[in-house]
C-alpha cells in the first residue's frame, strides 16, 4: 500500500472482555492497529468480530478493559470520535425513505471534513443519482451509497464490518478500491472485517484471527508467509498425527496436508512410514483453516518476532 505509517496507533484495545448473560463474547482481547495500516479482522461466525468493532465505534461500553480510538475514548466523546471515523457494516441500515441526495446532505452536516468534490466524484463512479430513493436501489447500490458517506469526509479511520457480504464482484471491487484509495492518503487507517479471505489477503498489511472471543494470532501477511508453510504427505492417520510441530491436519484421499512453522520443520524427523510429497507457501485460507478453531495451533512460541506491525496478544494457542 502507499500509506506512510505515522507514529502511534489508530486503535488500542487492552484486556477487553464482554459477556452477554454469562456467554463470553470477548475474552481478554488485546489489539493494536498501527496508524496507516490496512488491518484485516477474520474469524468464524460468532468469533466476536462485530462485538469488538461495536466497542470501537462507541456502541458498546468497555465494562472490562480499555478502548482507545484515534487516541480517544469512543464512549466519553462519541461525537468527537465518530466524526473522525468512517463506518460501513453489512447490515442494510441506511434510512430507506431517504433519497441519495438527502443522505449526502445529512452526512455533510455531520462531518466537518466533508469533501463535496470527492462526494460528487464517488457519486459518479458509483453511478448514484441524488434523486434515487434508497429503497429503490439494489443491495449493491445501497452499499455504494453507504460507502460514499463513509469515506467522503476522508476519515482518519475507516471501519468496514463485512461490507462485501452478499455483493456482486463489481460492488466488492468498488469497496476494495475505496479501501486502497482511502489508505493511499497518508496516515489513514482501515480496519477490514471479512470472511472473504482472498480480499483480505489482497488489500491488508496485517491480519488478526479471532476465535471464540479471543485474538488467537496477529501477523503481517508477509510474516505469515515467512513463518509458516504447508506440507503435503502420504501416510496413515496414526503416523500423520505424529508429524512434529504440525497443526491443522487435513486429509484428501490418501494424502495429508498440515501447517508447520517453516524454521522448526525438519523433514528428516518425520517417521519412515510417512512420505513427504511437497512443501508450499502458506495461503491466508490455509492458515485460517488451521488456526480458526481454538483447538490445534503452533507450538507455544513468541508470536511477535519484533516485526513492526505485529501486535499479537492474547493466547497463542
Ligand atoms: N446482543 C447480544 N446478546 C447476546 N449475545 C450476543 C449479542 N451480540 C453478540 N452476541 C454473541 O456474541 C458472540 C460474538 O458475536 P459477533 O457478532 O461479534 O460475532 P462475529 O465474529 O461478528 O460473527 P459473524 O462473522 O457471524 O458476523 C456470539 O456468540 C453472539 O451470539
Amino acid at each position: 500500500m502507499n500509506a506512510s505509517p505515522s507514529a502511534g496507533a489508530a486503535v488500542e484495545v487492552h484486556n477487553l472482555s464482554r459477556a452477554f448473560r454469562g456467554n463470553e463474547a470477548l475474552r481478554d482481547v488485546n489489539l493494536t492497529i498501527p496508524t496507516g495500516s490496512i488491518f484485516g479482522l477474520v474469524g468464524l461466525n460468532g468469533a466476536g468480530k462485530t462485538i469488538l468493532i461495536r466497542h470501537l465505534i462507541g456502541a458498546l461500553v468497555a465494562k472490562h478493559g480499555r478502548v482507545r480510538v484515534l487516541g480517544e475514548d469512543p464512549v466519553a466523546d462519541p461525537a468527537g470520535v465518530l466524526k473522525r471515523i468512517g463506518y460501513l457494516t453489512e447490515e442494510d441500515s441506511l434510512p430507506q425513505w431517504l433519497r441519495v441526495g438527502d443522505l449526502i446532505d445529512f452526512s455533510r452536516a455531520i462531518y466537518p471534513t466533508w469533501d463535496d468534490a470527492y462526494a460528487a466524484e464517488l457519486g459518479e463512479v458509483f453511478a448514484l443519482s441524488r434523486s434515487s430513493r434508497l429503497q429503490s436501489l439494489s443491495k449493491g447500490q445501497r452499499a455504494r451509497a453507504g460507502l460514499l458517506v463513509a469515506i467522503a469526509h476522508r476519515p482518519e479511520l475507516l471501519i468496514l464490518d463485512e461490507p462485501s457480504s452478499g455483493l456482486d464482484p463489481i460492488a466488492r471491487s468498488d469497496i476494495l478500491e475505496a479501501i486502497i484509495r482511502t489508505v493511499s492518503e497518508d496516515g489513514r487507517t482501515v480496519l477490514f472485517s471479512s470472511h472473504l479471505l482472498d480480499e483480505v489477503a489482497r488489500v491488508c498489511d496485517s491480519v488478526a484471527l479471532m476465535s471464540d472471543g479471543r485474538i488467537v494470532e496477529t501477523r503481517t501477511i508477509e510474516e505469515l508467509q515467512s513463518r509458516y508453510c504447508e506440507i503435503i504427505f502420504r501416510g496413515n492417520a496414526d503416523s500423520a498425527a505424529q508429524v512434529p510441530n504440525a497443526f491443522g491436519l487435513q486429509r484428501s484421499g490418501g494424502e495429508w496436508s498440515a501447517v508447520v512453522e517453516t524454521e522448526q520443520f525438519d523433514a528428516s524427523a518425520i517417521g519412515s512410514d510417512l512420505q513427504l510429497l511437497n512443501r508450499r507457501e502458506i495461503t491466508l485460507d490455509r492458515w485460517f483453516a488451521a488456526r480458526a478453531k481454538s483447538t490445534g495451533g503452533p507450538p507455544a512460541s513468541d508470536s511477535s518476532d519484533g516485526a513492526p506491525q505485529v501486535i499479537a496478544m492474547g493466547e497463542v494457542r
